[in-house]
């Protein structure tokens, strides 16, 4: 059985569990919601559902619920490479179930069918200015696709059926996500490698040839693997995951959708903190021209930021309450590898770890003083030699991607409606707030 035969297996299986919580249980109350929530950015108001991922606050992240290792244990491995492809984890994200070896080299080879980027693509991220920043050519690409639209094609050919809708939604995700490695690369060595460019290699799977499309050698492969598998999902309620689902909430297509979700992520509190924390680093390196970090050269500079009214890039959460995960695992990969384990900055990444939760405990602000998972990923980039910092978020866009096109593909499935959460006046506030 294909991928989307599976799916839609799964769907099916699905459906009538909706319908009965829809139907049966429709008035059951999952919780409240305070001023302090209302106006704090709803942080924690259950008013989202996937299945996809879930997040809890003390353990962090679980794939269709699995942990990292377990995700990463579950799925077939690109033979002689130590993770799993790209390909497999969406099979994963979607189903529910791990493909088999042979399962995954289907979905290899879908996706490379579905690879090529259009030329007018490549047009348009000619004619932007050069130092236009990197996200914002993506996203320009990603969106400047939606002709290609097949959901959209299909809600004008007049045979809507709200049952059927998931299949073109699920083609066109499908068709978007399989572009987004030569895009990104495309993106990288216009702007970084002189305009030369290298043509991508139908051999390879996602991970692989990205990293051959960006120029950087093997295990660069393994390591665009990891990293786009840990930064795909973080449940639904993360600024790129929520503009995704609200976007495509609309019936607007995934083209819309996703280039949306991107432009949330290219914020410095949620995705662009990669960029932010080498910047950071960078920075801080700078100014000791030369000398080696000391614990305390890192305290006053990270008490510097904060005295500044600015954020340590890198750390807190919205959700977590300890370390994230996907900081511990990217972490281990460098502790792992002989070159990393050493590397200075790496080093100066451990010792920011060691120094940074006692100042942002001794501040006082932050509910969670721990790292993300943006605190780690930038030196591994940077160690394989892909320096340009501005475009690390690129990268975790591309990652993202997998996560929320998931999710939109399962939206359609589950005919979830528009969404349109109610506001209030500040002034209806104050009467509620009166009354107790
Ligand atoms: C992939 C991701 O998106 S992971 C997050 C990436 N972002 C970052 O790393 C940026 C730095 N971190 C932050 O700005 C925050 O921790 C966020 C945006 C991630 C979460 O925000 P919130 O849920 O509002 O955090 P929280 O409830 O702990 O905020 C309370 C106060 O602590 C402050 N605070 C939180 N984290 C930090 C931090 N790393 N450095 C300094 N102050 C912080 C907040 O700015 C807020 O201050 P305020 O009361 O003056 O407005
Ligand atoms: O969950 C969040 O709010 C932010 C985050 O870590 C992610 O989206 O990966």
């Amino acid at each position: 059985m294909g991928l989307k035969e599976k799916l839609e297996q799964k769907i099916q299986e699905h459906r009538p569990r909706t319908t009965k919580l829809m139907k049966e249980h429709g008035n059951v109350k999952i919780g409240e919601v305070t001023i302090e929530q209302a106006i704090g950015g709803a942080r924690g108001v259950k008013c989202l559902v996937t299945d996809i991922s879930y997040l809890d606050p003390q353990e962090g992240i679980r794939f269709r619920g699995k942990t990292i290792d377990e995700t990463f244990d579950c799925l077939p491995k690109v033979p002689g490479k130590q993770y799993p492809s790209v390909e497999a984890f969406w099979y994963f994200l979607l189903t529910g179930e791990a493909p088999t070896a042979a399962e995954a080299e289907e979905v290899i080879a879908d996706f490379k069918a579905r690879s090529t980027v259009p030329q007018y693509v490549i047009d348009l991220l000619r004619a932007m200015p050069r130092d236009s920043h990197p996200m914002a050519m993506f996203s320009a690409a990603i969106v400047a696709m939606q002709r290609e639209s097949k959901f959209s094609a299909y809600y004008k050919s007049g045979q809507f059926n709200k049952m059927e809708a998931w299949k073109p939604m699920y083609e066109e995700c499908t068709d978007l996500l399989a572009k987004l490695p030569a895009i990104g690369a495309y993106i990288y060595r216009m702007k970084y490698k002189g305009d030369q460019h290298i043509p991508s290699n139908p051999d390879l799977d996602f991970g692989g040839n990205f990293a051959h499309m960006m120029g950087v050698e093997e295990p660069y492969d393994d390591v665009a693997r990891m990293y786009f598998i840990l930064h795909s999902d973080h449940e639904s309620g993360n600024v790129s995951a929520h503009t995704t689902h609200l976007v495509a909430s609309a019936l607007s297509d995934a083209y819309y959708s996703l280039s949306a979700g991107i432009n949330g992520l290219a914020g410095p509190l949620h995705g662009l903190a990669n960029e932010e924390v080498l910047r950071w680093t960078q920075n801080f390196m700078d100014k000791l021209g030369g000398q080696e970090p000391t614990k305390e050269a890192v305290q006053k500079a990270l008490w510097d930021t904060l005295n500044s009214g600015q954020v340590i890039p890198g750390y807190g959460h919205a959700v977590l309450r300890k370390t994230d995960p996907r900081y511990t695992a990217q972490r281990q990969f460098c502790l792992e590898n002989d070159g990393l384990k050493d590397y200075p900055l790496f080093k100066l990444v451990s010792m920011i770890y060691e120094v940074a939760p006692d100042i942002l405990l001794e501040q006082g602000k932050a509910k969670n003083p721990w790292p993300n998972v943006d605190a780690q990923s930038g030196v591994i980039q940077w160690y394989y030699g892909v320096t340009e910092y501005d475009f690390y978020t690129v990268l975790f866009g591309i990652g993202r991607a997998i996560g929320v096109l998931a999710n939109i593909t399962w939206d359609r499935a589950l005919g979830y409606p528009i969404e349109r959460p109610k506001s209030v006046t500040t002034e209806m506030l104050e009467e509620m707030a009166a009354k107790g």
